[in-house]
């Protein structure tokens, strides 16, 4: 390879591969190709479709090698351009929704051809010159496309945005806007810069409360049906991966308790997908502030313990609580399953050490349809994928604005294990947004109960 161009080179190799994969996958799975321009759902765009193993990880390699090409190429000035205006791209899209401008070119009599924005004024009573730049400005990110000049289409993508979708039951968590817009002041508060109090947070600033944001949602019970929507987007999007990639059947006959299991979907999931297990699952009417965590009256080896998405709200002192109660309680045959994102530093290997592109590409080739690995990038793209992690990453300063949350590491995960009486015993990848980070009593730790 020309060493000149070597960067350049790599990216455009991994992409290429990435792509020629996901092709033959494509084929090999029998799905249909993909288009943009589609009006219904593409079958990988369902999230009750697992995708094989290695088109899962093709895609998310295009897509890291995507943007690390466009990041190499991009004129600096455009790029920090992009970024000026970037608060548009959230605000447009929340026009899309909240006016009902996503719904009514989802319903046009033609959807491929779609609406002229004459007649999307006389529906929505918005004007059409100003709905024109922001359909225009949505074109940019992919959401619509002009078929003729005045005339708008959703494209494939944009299915998202339509009522009842996942995708839209994410973007309708409340005032994230203005969370993300008291960063700036909240990371230099010159009282609460170092706190990691989940009453030192954006949420007290922006609502002007003393209270910590799960006791404020409690003030607002217009926000519920948003909140759960948002929790059962973020907990539905991967059901398949979550309910394949980790041995669930091994725990046949068993019982789990779902702490702060919410209304249950991932039990429920799980129920219906291994029928032999029970469930238990427990969760506040009203949610309770740490201090008033109850001790785990489960105990023993009869049960193991599933914690999902609940400790990523809570920074570690309070998350050491809940899993102590929970070592306390478990015996020495008991499990706990948390499921949360491994966060991975964005390190970019450039060594030769590392096997250069072949090895990367190789280890895409020889994935099988039995264990979900994912595969170690390429030199020049990110440990964690870099843009193909961007939906984790967010989700994770998201919880920081709402919850002073920590975005954890396998080594904070593994401290915390242990700070709390546990051990950690494996992490299962899988193909989802969380891993199932498996725990039990360290070796030595006799049941209390049995
Ligand atoms: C982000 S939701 C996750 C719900 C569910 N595990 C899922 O994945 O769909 C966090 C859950 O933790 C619950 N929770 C918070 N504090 C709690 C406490 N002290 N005791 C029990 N549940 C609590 C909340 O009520 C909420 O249902």
């Amino acid at each position: 390879m020309d060493t000149q161009f070597q960067e350049l080179d790599s990216l455009q190799r991994t992409l290429n591969h990435a792509i020629d994969t996901f092709r033959k996958e494509l084929i090999a799975a029998n799905l249909p190709a993909l288009s943009s321009q589609a009006t219904e759902p593409h079958p990988l765009d369902d999230n009750n479709y697992l995708a094989p193993t290695r088109l899962y990880e093709a895609r998310r390699l295009a897509i890291a090698s995507i943007v690390q090409l466009k990041n190499l190429l991009q004129y600096p000035f455009e790029k920090a351009s992009e970024d000026a205006y970037a608060v548009y791209d959230r605000a447009c899209v929340d026009v899309m929704i909240s006016t009902g401008l996503a719904d009514c070119l989802g319903k046009a009599p033609d959807r491929k051809k779609g609406l002229h924005v004459d007649d999307l004024q006389k529906e929505l009573d918005m004007d059409g010159r100003k709905l024109t730049i922001v359909l225009r400005y949505l074109c940019t990110q992919g959401w619509v496309r002009e078929t003729q000049e005045g005339v708008f289409a959703l494209n494939r993508i944009g299915n998202e945005l339509l009522e009842g979708s996942l995708g839209r039951g994410r973007l309708g968590s409340p005032y994230v806007p203005e969370l993300a817009g008291t960063l700036v002041k909240w990371l230099q508060h010159p009282e609460w810069k170092y706190s990691d109090s989940v009453l030192h947070t954006p949420v007290q600033i922006v609502h002007k409360t003393d209270l910590s944001c799960f006791d404020w949602v409690k003030t607002r019970p217009d926000l519920f049906p948003y909140l759960s929507e948002a929790m059962r987007a973020a907990g539905n999007a991967y059901i398949r991966g979550l309910l394949t990639d980790y041995p669930w059947g091994s725990l046949e006959g068993q019982t789990i308790v779902d702490c702060g299991g919410g209304t249950g979907a991932m039990s429920i999931a799980l129920a219906k997908t291994f029928p032999s297990l029970r469930f238990i699952i427990q969760d506040l009417p009203e949610t309770l502030t740490l201090a008033k965590a109850q001790p785990q009256c489960r105990k023993g080896d009869d049960y193991h313990y599933l914690f999902r998405h609940v400790l990523h709200d809570w920074p570690d002192d309070d998350a050491t609580k809940i899993l102590t109660r929970t070592a306390e309680a478990a015996g020495p045959k008991s499990k706990i399953f948390i499921m949360e994102t491994v966060s991975i530093p964005g390190i970019i290997d450039t060594s030769e050490a590392s096997g250069g592109d072949d090895a990367a590409l190789n280890a895409l080739n020889a994935l099988n349809n039995v264990t979900y690995e994912p595969v170690s990038p390429p030199p020049f793209i990110p440990a964690n994928l870099g843009a193909a992690s961007k939906h984790r990453e967010g989700l994770v300063i998201q919880l920081l604005s709402l919850f002073n949350a920590q975005g954890r590491t396998l080594a904070d995960w593994k401290r915390l294990a242990e700070s709390s009486g546990l051990k950690l015993v494996k992490v299962y990848s899988m193909r989802a947004d969380m891993s199932v980070i498996e725990c039990a009593l360290p070796a030595q730790k006799t049941c209390e109960v049995c």
